[in-house]
C-alpha cells in the first residue's frame, strides 16, 4: 500500500467491499473511474489591480443515483486526484444515506487566508463562471467544504443567478438563511457524527462522560466539542493548524471557539490548566474518543499505534490511510466512519435542496429529528451488517452502500452504462 496514491487506496475500499456481494463486473467498471473532471485556470484581479491565476476542478464522480453533490474545497494544497478521491467518497456516502444523489467535489488550489475579502469574492465568482455550465440544481449540486463556508456559497449562489437570469437556489447548498440557506446545515456535519455516538455509546462501550480529543478545530471540529461538552462529555484536547492544547479536567469549546475565532486554540495555553501540546501528540492523549476532523491520512502508519481512545469518530474524510485502519482493526479500536460519521452534512444539504425545490421552510427541530432518523437508521443497518458477517463498521459501510450503487446500475440497464 505504500507508495500508492490516495485515489488508488480509496479503490482499495471497492474492491474489497465486492467481496462480500454477488457483483456484475459491469458495477466495478462504473465505479472504478470518475464519469468526468473538469480543470480550468481561474484569473481574477487582485486588490492592488495584478491579476493572479488559480488551479480549479469541479469532479463529477457518479450519476447514477442522481444529481452529483459535494463541496468545494480551497486548499494550497488541492490536486486533481484528491478531487477525485473526495468525490469517490461522496458517492458512497450518498449512497450509505439513501440520498437521491451520487457524489461529486470541488476544489482550488489557493490558500484563502491570504486573500482579501473581496479578492475571495472574485475568486468565488469566478469559480461559478468556469463551471456554469457543470453545475445546474438537477445536474451537480455543490456545498461547503474545507475553507468554504456560507458566505462563499452566497456568492457562489448569487453568481449562478445572474448568470441564468433568475433565482436558482437549488444550486449550491450551505447557502446563508437570507439566500435560502436550511436552518441546521451550519452544525450538520457534527450533528450526524454526534447523534450517531450517542446512538451507539452502549454499543461502542463509551462511558455516558467520555473524554474526547480532537483533532481540527473549524466548522466540524468545533460543532462537535460544543455538541458534546453539552451533553456532558469532557473535551481534553484540541488542534487546530497551529498547534494543539490539552487539559485532562476539559477545555471549555466556548472559549476555544472564541480563540479560534481571533487565531488560534493555542492562545489558550497556560489559562485554566490548559498546556500547550505539539499537534503530532493530539493522537496519544489518553481520552475514549478520538475525533479527527481535518484532513486527510492524518492518522497513519507512524502514529496509529499511539492511539488511547477505545473509539474513533471520523468526521474528517479520509483522515485514516489503510495502514492506519488495519493498526486500529488489529488493536480492537472502533471506528465509526467517515462516509457516515460526517454525512450529517450532505443529509441537511438535501434537506436544504428539497425545501429550495418546494419552496416551503421547515423548522429547526424537524430538520434535527429527521437528521436523527437517518442517521440511527443507516447506523444500525452497518452495524447489524457488521456483526452479521464479521466485518469492521467501514468495510460493512462500503457493502451497504456498494449494494444501493449496483442495484441502480443495474436497474438503468446497459444502455446507460454504455453511453453515460
Ligand atoms: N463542512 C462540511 O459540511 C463537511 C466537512 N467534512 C470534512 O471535515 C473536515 C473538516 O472540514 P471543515 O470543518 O468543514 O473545514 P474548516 O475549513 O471549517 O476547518 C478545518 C480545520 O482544520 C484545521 N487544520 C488544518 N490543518 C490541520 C492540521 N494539520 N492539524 C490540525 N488541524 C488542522 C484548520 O485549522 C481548521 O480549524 C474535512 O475533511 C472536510 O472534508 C465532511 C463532511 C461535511
Ligand atoms: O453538503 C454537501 O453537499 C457535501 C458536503 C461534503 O462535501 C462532504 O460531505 O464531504
Amino acid at each position: 500500500m505504500q507508495g500508492m496514491n490516495i485515489f488508488d487506496q480509496a479503490l482499495m475500499r471497492l474492491d474489497d467491499a465486492a467481496k462480500y456481494l454477488d457483483l456484475d463486473a459491469d458495477v466495478l467498471e462504473k465505479l472504478k473511474y470518475p464519469r468526468e473532471t473538469t480543470k480550468v485556470r481561474l484569473m481574477i484581479r487582485m486588490d492592488d489591480g495584478s491579476r493572479k491565476s488559480f488551479m480549479a476542478w469541479r469532479c463529477r464522480y457518479d450519476d447514477t443515483r442522481g444529481p452529483t453533490k459535494g463541496g468545494i474545497r480551497f486548499h494550497p494544497e488541492a490536486t486533481a486526484e484528491e478531487v477525485e478521491t473526495l468525490a469517490f467518497w461522496m458517492t458512497f456516502k450518498c449512497a450509505v444515506m439513501d440520498l437521491p444523489y451520487g457524489g461529486g467535489k470541488g476544489a482550488v488550489r489557493v490558500d484563502p487566508r491570504t486573500l482579501s475579502k473581496t479578492e475571495l469574492e472574485r475568486l468565488s465568482r469566478a469559480y461559478i463562471q468556469a463551471f456554469a455550465k457543470v453545475i445546474g440544481p438537477n445536474r451537480d449540486i455543490p456545498a461547503p467544504d474545507v475553507y468554504t463556508n456560507s458566505m462563499v456559497m452566497g456568492w457562489m449562489a448569487d453568481e449562478y443567478a445572474s448568470i441564468q437570469g433568475e433565482p436558482a437556489p437549488a444550486v449550491i447548498t450551505g447557502k446563508p438563511m437570507a439566500l435560502g440557506g436550511s436552518l441546521g446545515r451550519d452544525d450538520a456535519t457534527a450533528r450526524g457524527g454526534y447523534y450517531l455516538v450517542r446512538h451507539l455509546t452502549r454499543r461502542l462501550g463509551l462511558p455516558t462522560q467520555a473524554r474526547v480529543a480532537v483533532q481540527g478545530f473549524g466548522n466540524a471540529g468545533q460543532h462537535i466539542a460544543r455538541l458534546l461538552a453539552e451533553d456532558g462529555h469532557r473535551i481534553v484536547a484540541i488542534s487546530d493548524s497551529r498547534g494543539a492544547v490539552h487539559c485532562p479536567d476539559g477545555i471549555d469549546p466556548r472559549s476555544a471557539i472564541r480563540a479560534k475565532r481571533e487565531g488560534s486554540v493555542t492562545a489558550l495555553a497556560g489559562s485554566a490548566g490548559i498546556s500547550a501540546l505539539a499537534s503530532e501528540d493530539l493522537v496519544a492523549v489518553d481520552c475514549d474518543l478520538l475525533v479527527p476532523a481535518a484532513l486527510e491520512d492524518m492518522i497513519h502508519e507512524g502514529n496509529a499505534s499511539r492511539i488511547k481512545a477505545s473509539a474513533v469518530l471520523e468526521l474528517a474524510n479520509g483522515p485514516l490511510t489503510p495502514e492506519a485502519d488495519a493498526i486500529l482493526e488489529r488493536r480492537g479500536i472502533t471506528v465509526l466512519p467517515d462516509i457516515l460519521a460526517n454525512a450529517g452534512g450532505v443529509t441537511v444539504s438535501y434537506f436544504e435542496w428539497v425545501q429550495n425545490r418546494q419552496g416551503y421552510y421547515w423548522p429547526i427541530d424537524d430538520v434535527h429529528a429527521r437528521l436523527q432518523t437517518a442517521m440511527e437508521r443507516e447506523g444500525d443497518a452497518i452495524w447489524r451488517l457488521a456483526r452479521e458477517r464479521g466485518l469492521t463498521l467501514r468495510r460493512a459501510a462500503y457493502v451497504h452502500a456498494l449494494a444501493r450503487l449496483a442495484s441502480a446500475i443495474e436497474a438503468h440497464g446497459t444502455q446507460q452504462f454504455f453511453t453515460s
